[in-house]
């Protein structure tokens, strides 16, 4: 399982100092929606420059217009990068034409999507499925990872699971068997964002001792 740090809401440089301090804890690192709202494909770029050896996902959610912000971000570093599995059909198709094209990867974010978008999705064999709760969900209703509805997805299929995830949460996670676990503000607003991470490593790591044995 590949422990991805999410960095939102911050400064380019400050996303590059935490992803110092935490990195010999995770995978992945996520240049977030926010930073790249915020700074465009600097943010991408700058965290492929300064951690190479890393899966650097651009979370850019796209909706529309997928070749072009795609080409964008797999040009920017990104090794993988996100769409909305509730865009059109035709654009997540797009999405996974470049990242063919590109030799690179697709997160397709199921954030507020039916179950009929998520049926029609399985046909993207190769692309990792994104369980995630938002923001405004965990901030205004309430919202918590939830599995039902998502059958399917298991299996040969590879899933991520996203939104709010902490060392509590995590063990009601690993029955569907995520192969990605994004992590943001446990990590990024801890007051010692080294001890975070190395705990939910630890956490990650003994599922992985477990699955062994
Ligand atoms: O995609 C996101 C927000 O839309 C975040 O990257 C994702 O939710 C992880 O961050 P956190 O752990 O803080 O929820």
């Amino acid at each position: 399982m590949n422990l991805q740090l999410a960095l939102d809401r911050m400064s380019i440089p400050e996303a590059v100092a935490m992803a110092e301090r935490v990195s010999p804890y995770i995978d992945w690192i996520e240049a977030g929606t926010s930073l790249i709202k915020e700074f465009g494909m600097a943010g991408i770029h700058a965290l492929k420059t300064a951690f190479p050896e890393k899966v650097i996902v651009a979370d850019m959610k796209t909706f529309d217009n997928a070749k072009y912000e795609f080409e964008l971000c797999y040009q920017a570093g990104a090794d993988v990068a996100t769409v909305m599995g509730a865009a059109p059909p035709v654009t997540v198709g797009t999405c996974m034409e470049t990242a063919e094209r590109f030799g690179k990867e697709v997160m397709i974010d199921l954030l507020h999507t039916t179950e009929a978008q998520r049926t029609a999705l399985l046909q993207h064999r190769k692309a990792i499925f994104c369980l995630h709760v938002g923001k405004d969900e965990q901030e205004y209703s309430g919202g918590r990872l939830q599995t039902p509805g998502f059958a399917g997805f298991e299996g040969e299929r590879r899933i991520a699971a996203a939104g709010g995830i902490t060392l509590e949460t995590l063990p009601g996670l690993l029955g569907i068997g995520p192969s990605v676990l994004i992590v943001g503000s446990a990590i990024t607003g801890a007051a010692d964002p080294e001890r975070a991470a190395r705990e939910l490593r630890r956490a990650v790591d003994q599922v992985k001792e477990v699955k062994r044995s």
